[in-house]
């Protein structure tokens, strides 16, 4: 069979290859299961499923998301997973956490295994250990908090350095609903972004703002790539550009 099942779990001291569920289905499929090709972690089955349940999935990849403490990284992700906002007192991460989602894109049911880093500095050598095998990050700052906006410049520099060359990335201003307390404009997210040559867009983790946008436009870059159909065009920045919505606009 080619479909693996997606599966949810906690990781804040376990090594990026034992600590990922990905990781090692895709290593036993490639052994046990014959129509299946393993490519950089990445299972590609060669038949479709019969399965419609949306905790199979045909192809799986490894997204990270980056970013200075407090800038709403968990948050946006248990938006994403579950559709609700993490309210209250603020609890931050400790070392590094994952949680799975299965999304259908044109047909093709795509695991994102999305892994929640600490921001904090004391955990950054944990971080450096997972950036090689993520195929995607997601880079968040925070457009009340000025460092943050500052620091992405050094996340920039410790991407560089630690991910993989073709690693997807994107560039997301996080906390678009906090309208009063806002000090980073929008352009300048949008300048920063453009001199780096990076898709861009603002979120928020409160409102669902691009929530589903930023998640769901890497696993269309990341699809795009893999199965590598020429008949298929696929443009992340021109996606986004297309579908970005502004604040105020509506909940995505
Ligand atoms: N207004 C607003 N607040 C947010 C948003 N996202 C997160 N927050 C708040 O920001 C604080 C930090 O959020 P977290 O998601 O825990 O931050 P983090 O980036 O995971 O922080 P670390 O785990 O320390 O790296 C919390 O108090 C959240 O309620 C958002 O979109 N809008
Ligand atoms: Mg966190």
């Amino acid at each position: 069979m080619s479909r693996k099942k997606a599966a949810r779990g906690k990781a804040a001291s376990s090594s990026p290859s034992s600590g990922s569920p990905a990781g090692r289905s895709s290593g036993r499929a490639a052994r046990s299961s014959p129509g299946i090709v393993q490519m950089n972690g990445v299972v590609h089955p060669s038949r479709p499923s019969i399965s419609s349940s949306s905790e199979f999935y045909d192809i799986a990849f490894k997204v990270m998301l980056v970013g200075d403490s407090g800038v709403g990284k968990t948050c946006l992700l248990v938006r994403f997973k579950d559709g609700a906002f993490l309210a209250g007192s603020f609890i931050s991460t400790v070392g590094i956490d994952f949680r799975n989602k299965v999304l259908n894109i044109d047909g093709v049911k795509v695991k994102l295994q999305i892994w929640d880093t600490a921001g904090q500095e004391r955990f950054r050598s944990v971080t450096h250990a997972y950036y090689r095998d993520a195929n995607a990050l997601l880079l968040l700052y925070d457009v009340t908090n000025k460092s943050s906006f500052d620091n992405i410049q050094a996340w920039l520099t410790e991407i560089h350095e630690y991910a993989q060359q073709d690693v997807v990335l994107m560039l997301l201003g996080n906390k678009a609903d906090a309208t009063h307390d806002r000090v980073v404009k929008r352009e300048e997210g949008e300048k920063l972004a453009k001199e780096f040559g990076v898709p861009f867009m603002e979120t928020s983790a409160r409102s669902g703002l691009n929530v589903e946008l930023a998640f769901t436009a890497v696993a269309k870059e990341l699809k795009h790539r893999s199965v590598k159909d020429p008949s298929e065009k696929f443009k992340l920045q021109e996606y986004v550009n297309k579908e970005v919505k502004g604040v105020g606009c509506c909940r995505s």
